[in-house]
């Protein structure tokens, strides 16, 4: 039997509301984040998911996400695993960036490039500056692994293998599994479930806060494409927003 799949984007963080790229820079929920995030729960609640595990990215917003919204529903007492491939997509110098600022110094087509295309990273950070995480504690173990920069295509080669190794097998044991994580690690997701091509996914955009169901096949494919959001029209509304940041 395969279980069910609930992917939940973090709810508005501090730098969400005020139009920075954030990346790996682990910054806290927003208070309308915070309320989002209970909402969640709430939503979660209503449509009789009872998440069995969570799993998470090593960043507070995901993380307080997940902590309120499985208090509201209940659940706060499921077991979870945390790992930094679950993280946002690094972004490189652009992190602590403002989106506006960045739109208008560079124009539409790279600001684009940047945000949704699926293989060209930002330009790189540079080691040691105030929002890289090269002596951060918590990505001592990745060595090497660390980047600098990413694009959708590095986020995927780095989440497939947790996928395949940590989220899978909880599926495949009847589990209902919440991924509380970020836009761009969720859209990697995505992509890969959805069997989305490289040019189309940067078209797909995903809301905060809004808890998106997928039930699986034994192939791990959707029943149904793209899933279902449990509030679509507040999804919908909040999909466009995020689409048109910067702007
Ligand atoms: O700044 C970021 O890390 C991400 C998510 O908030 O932004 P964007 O939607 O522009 O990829």
């Amino acid at each position: 039997m395969t279980g069910t799949l609930v992917l939940l984007r973090h709810g508005q963080s501090v730098w969400n509301a005020e139009n920075l790229f954030t990346g790996w820079v682990d910054v806290p929920l927003s208070e309308q984040g915070e309320g989002e995030a209970r909402r969640g729960g709430e939503l979660l609640r209503d449509a009789g998911l009872r998440p069995d595990i969570l799993h998470t990215s090593l960043l507070r917003r995901a993380i307080s996400t997940a902590n309120l919204a499985l208090d509201s529903a209940d659940r706060h007492w499921i077991p979870v695993k945390r790992d930094w491939r679950l993280n946002e997509r690094h972004y490189g110098a652009l992190q602590g960036k403002d989106k506006k600022q960045t739109l208008e110094t560079y124009g539409e087509e790279q600001f684009k490039l940047w945000r949704r295309s699926y293989d060209t990273p930002p330009p790189e950070i540079e080691l040691g500056s105030t929002y890289s995480q090269d002596s951060d504690p918590r990505y001592a173990g990745i060595g090497a692994a660390l980047p600098r920069t990413e694009c959708l295509k590095d986020v995927l080669a780095r989440v497939l293998p947790y996928w395949e190794g940590e989220i899978v097998p909880d599926l495949r044991a009847g589990k209902t599994v919440l991924v509380a994580a970020h836009g761009n690690s969720l859209r990697a997701l995505v992509k890969h479930l959805d069997g989305i091509s490289d040019e189309a996914i940067a078209g797909l955009n995903i809301p905060t806060g809004i808890p998106l169901r997928y039930e699986l096949d034994e192939d791990l494919k959707p029943v149904k494409a793209g899933g279902e959001y449990l509030d679509p029209s507040a999804a919908e509304d909040a999909i466009k927003a995020v689409a048109n940041q910067g702007r």
